[in-house]
């Protein structure tokens, strides 16, 4: 994998079950600073390629070379500990002195329309659009070379979904984006390539 490459799948061949393959000699190449939307019905294959991705499933067939990776889902309630406040929760993921990450955290905060006072509470505390905003802020934090974005906008409203989306697509800079939607409005306005897996 060259140094500009964020994800490279080669010849992706994958079912559940091997009479009813899903994916079959599949490729893709993901540049740092692209934005990729993966679109399709339901069933067709989405979430799958996640899970291939991350490796918490294995290719019957082909490679996948993906370095470090950070993902915003769909339920921000499972993708946090309940027992812990946000800021507990980034700081592990960062790995920052306090005193810097809140110097970071001022800057985003505003950006995401979040209340610094949030940061204190437990997930349960929070609506699940205050949640999903606070791991969209964690993805960022961690400066992954590829992000793995799951409808990140369902749970937000309009105003703050298109603000939410914009600071996303600020990061291509740095990193690969991947995103799962159902929004074809959303994925023609933002991404550089849209595959449609009922066309594979
Ligand atoms: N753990 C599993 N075991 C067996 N089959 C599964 C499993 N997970 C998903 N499937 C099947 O694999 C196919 C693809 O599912 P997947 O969840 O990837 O689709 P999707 O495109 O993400 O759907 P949606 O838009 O509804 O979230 C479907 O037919 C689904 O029923």
């Amino acid at each position: 994998m060259s140094k500009k490459e964020a994800l490279t799948i080669d010849n992706l061949t994958f079912g559940y079950d091997k009479e009813k393959l899903i994916y079959k000699d599949f490729n893709l190449i993901l540049n740092r600073g692209e934005l990729v939307s993966i679109v399709g019905s339901s069933g067709s294959g989405k979430s799958t390629l996640f899970e291939l991705i991350c490796k918490n499933l294995t290719p019957l067939k082909g490679k996948i070379n993906v370095g470090r990776i950070s993902s915003i889902y769909q339920d921000p309630y499972n993708s946090f500990h309940p027992s812990f406040t946000i800021l507990e929760q980034l700081k592990d993921v960062v790995h920052k002195d306090l005193k810097v990450l809140k110097e970071e955290l001022k800057k985003r905060l505003d950006q995401l329309s979040l209340d610094i006072k949030l940061l204190d509470k437990k997930p349960h505390e929070l609506s699940g659009g205050q949640l999903q905003r606070c791991s969209i802020l964690r993805a960022l934090l961690m400066q992954p070379e590829l992000l793995l974005v799951d409808e990140p906008t369902s749970a937000l409203d309009n105003i703050i979904a298109v603000e939410v989306m914009k600071l996303i697509i600020e990061q291509l800079n740095n990193c690969a984006i991947l995103l799962i939607t159902h929004d074809m409005t959303l994925a023609k306005w933002c991404s550089d390539k849209i595959i449609n897996l009922n066309e594979i």
